[in-house]
């Protein structure tokens, strides 16, 4: 187990990780010489503008995203050097929750939440009765994702995550497609999980006020570059708008 001192514990660690693609004029760095460490049972956000390197940074994680360099590990084990079988365990104990909802429209609630069940096996899931109580949906379970508000919709796929106990939660833009009410509650239900579950989770967002509600944490990311991690306290300093990074310190600490 690695440690940072008495009762904390790296669960993820990214080393010097980097993601080239092939853009218009040429390769270009999408992560950039990235290194973090997310504690077990912290929420983390990471923070920047469109194409700061936030999406995929958080699928190094889970592995749906390779670093062209560095090194990811999560609970000391390196993820991208890991047998298929390996993998699989631990894609497990993942679980994501996405900006659009990724519901199928052609399923019940139920068969959506039930989805991950399907495709693997695990030792002690939930019920899609308790997940769905958990959401604050329990009467949901025969309608169909036409048939629910935005909100709503991301309750659902806040149940389907969560069915499996996942030891970690990504989150990519939770709430960026609902209004301001709905983004209270959906915010709300995570922190619950969070408290419940006992889950590190992982929040990439553009909405600092949603980093200010949930996350201890935060990471700026600049064009593929860490910019900063902020201990997120309300404590008042003065600070002017001279940059995007320069207004996240100003709403995150001043608020
Ligand atoms: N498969 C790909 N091929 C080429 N470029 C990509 C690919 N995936 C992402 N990119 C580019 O990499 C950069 C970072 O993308 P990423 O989705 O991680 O950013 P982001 O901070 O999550 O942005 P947003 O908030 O808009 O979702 C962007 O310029 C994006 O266009």
């Amino acid at each position: 187990m690695v440690t940072d001192g008495p009762g904390v514990f790296r669960l993820i660690n990214m080393n010097s990780v980097t993601k080239t693609y092939q853009g218009k004029n040429g390769p270009f760095n999408a992560v950039d010489k990235v290194s973090l460490k997310v504690e077990e049972n912290e929420i983390f956000g990471l923070i920047g503008e469109s194409g700061a390197g936030k999406s995929t940074l958080l699928r190094f994680i889970n592995a749906l995203e390779s670093p062209t360099e560095g090194y990811v590990s999560v609970d000391d084990t390196d993820v991208f050097n890991l047998s298929r079988k390996q993998l699989r365990q631990h894609q497990k104990g993942i679980g994501m929750i996405f900006q659009q909802f990724n519901l199928l429209n052609n399923k019940s609630v139920r068969e959506n939440i039930q989805l991950p069940l399907e495709l693997h096996k695990y030792e002690k899931p939930l019920t899609v009765e308790e997940v769905l109580a958990f959401v604050g949906l329990p009467d949901k379970a025969d309608n169909y994702p036409s048939q629910l508000s935005g909100g709503e919709k991301q309750r659902v796929g806040i149940a389907r995550a969560l069915i499996t106990r996942p030891k970690i939660l990504l989150c990519d833009e939770p709430t960026s497609a609902l209004d301001e009410s709905t983004t209270e509650e959906i915010v709300d239900v995570l922190k619950r999980a969070h408290e419940a579950f006992d889950m590190t989770i992982l929040v990439v967002t553009h909405e600092l006020n949603v980093i200010k509600r949930m996350c201890r944490r935060c990471a700026v990311l600049e064009k593929g570059r860490l910019i900063d991690i902020i201990d997120i306290a309300p404590k008042t300093r003065k600070q002017s708008y001279k940059s995007y990074h320069d207004r996240v310190l100003k709403v995150l600490k001043n608020g």
